[in-house]
């Protein structure tokens, strides 16, 4: 796979397409980050943009995880205390999940978020943002209906973070984007170049196909889940024989979400997949890729309760290093 194609792949949107072009052409010094608020254990949302920071370190970026911990805060995540305990056991659950320390940065929000010049840059944009920009751009990040003031501050630091780490690209799932399109706007206001972003997609509760995976609602898988409850949670996963479903009969859009776990946390993860199954029933089936897999679900050559008895395995490999090292 060239460097461009390890950049995109599984990527919803790039913005933009040619500065992308440009980083993928560029031979050294480029550098990817993504941010996360550090809170409870690691689950399939945070391990989906995590697969992408391993893409970009194959494709030649230099990767920093940021540890928000001051994000956290101001999102109303719980005391200062908690939060940067939490952050310790976070970044040992990416290193567990496959973010090598060798080459993966990890920085805390308050080691540079605090200082004085951050600070009067921060003020500086916030002149230059309206309180409903800062609003909209926060809708899909923080739950509640009034939001505080901490939480209008929060996208312009979020937008801060990036001149201040030095990165050329910054990553985020798709409830990212309008912070990242409030950088593009605001930052040239303070002599800062708009940054380059890009974003995954967003994966439908396991349990109904529908809206999104989250570990507050619903049905998702975290490092802290047992082979066990892996096994049910798959098992009780929607999987119709598609990757299309009919919507809902009230009208809600529904994906298949056992293939897009396989799609966005399996293939890029694994070069192969074995399905196991008995001879009687066609023996074992090999998938070099995710095109073959959905292709014969929708054929009914792979029939979805197999599919999801691999899923569970080849998720419970993914998981199995981070569960370790949350047991030590
Ligand atoms: N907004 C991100 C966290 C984050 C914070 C600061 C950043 O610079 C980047 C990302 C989230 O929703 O989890």
């Amino acid at each position: 796979m060239d460097a461009h194609e390890l950049i995109t792949r599984n990527a919803a949107e790039v913005v933009t397409e040619a500065e992308i072009e440009a980083l993928a052409d560029d031979p050294e010094g480029k550098r990817a980050y993504v941010g996360y608020e550090p809170s409870g254990v690691l689950h399939i949302g945070h391990m989906l943009t995590a697969n992408k920071l391993i893409d970009l370190q194959e494709a030649g970026f230099e990767v920093t995880v940021l540890l928000a911990d001051v994000h956290a805060y101001l999102n109303d995540k719980g005391s200062f205390e908690e939060i940067r305990h939490t952050a310790e056991r976070m970044r040992d659950q990416f290193i567990a999940y496959g973010l090598d320390e060798s080459n993966t940065q990890f920085v805390l929000g308050s080691d540079f978020q605090l200082d004085d010049d951050y600070t009067l840059d921060l003020h500086a944009l916030e002149l230059e943002t309206t309180l409903a920009r800062a609003e909209r751009a926060m809708a899909e990040i923080s739950s509640g209906d009034s939001v505080k003031v901490s939480q209008a501050v929060y996208p312009l630091m979020q937008a801060l973070d990036i001149p201040y780490l030095g990165v050329d690209l910054a990553v985020g799932g798709m409830e990212q984007r309008k912070v990242h399109m409030l950088a593009r706007d605001v930052l040239p206001s303070i002599d800062r170049e708009p940054p380059t972003s890009l974003h995954t997609p967003l994966i439908a509760d396991l349990g109904t196909g529908r809206g999104k995976m989250s570990s507050s609602e619903g049905v998702t898988i975290s490092m802290e889940d047992s082979r066990g409850d892996i096994e049910s949670k798959v098992n009780d996963a929607y999987c119709p024989p598609t990757a299309d479903p009919e919507p809902t009969e009230d009208g809600v859009e529904r994906e298949n979400p056992v293939l897009q776990v396989f799609e966005y946390h399996v293939f890029p993860r694994f070069d192969s997949v074995v399905v196991e199954r008995p001879e009687e029933y066609g023996g074992d089936l090999e998938y070099d890729g995710y095109d073959d897999l959905e292709a014969d679900l929708e054929s009914g050559e792979l029939h979805p309760a197999d599919a999801k008895g691999a899923l569970a395995e080849y998720l419970d490999r993914l998981i199995a290093p981070g569960r370790e090292q949350l047991a030590e």
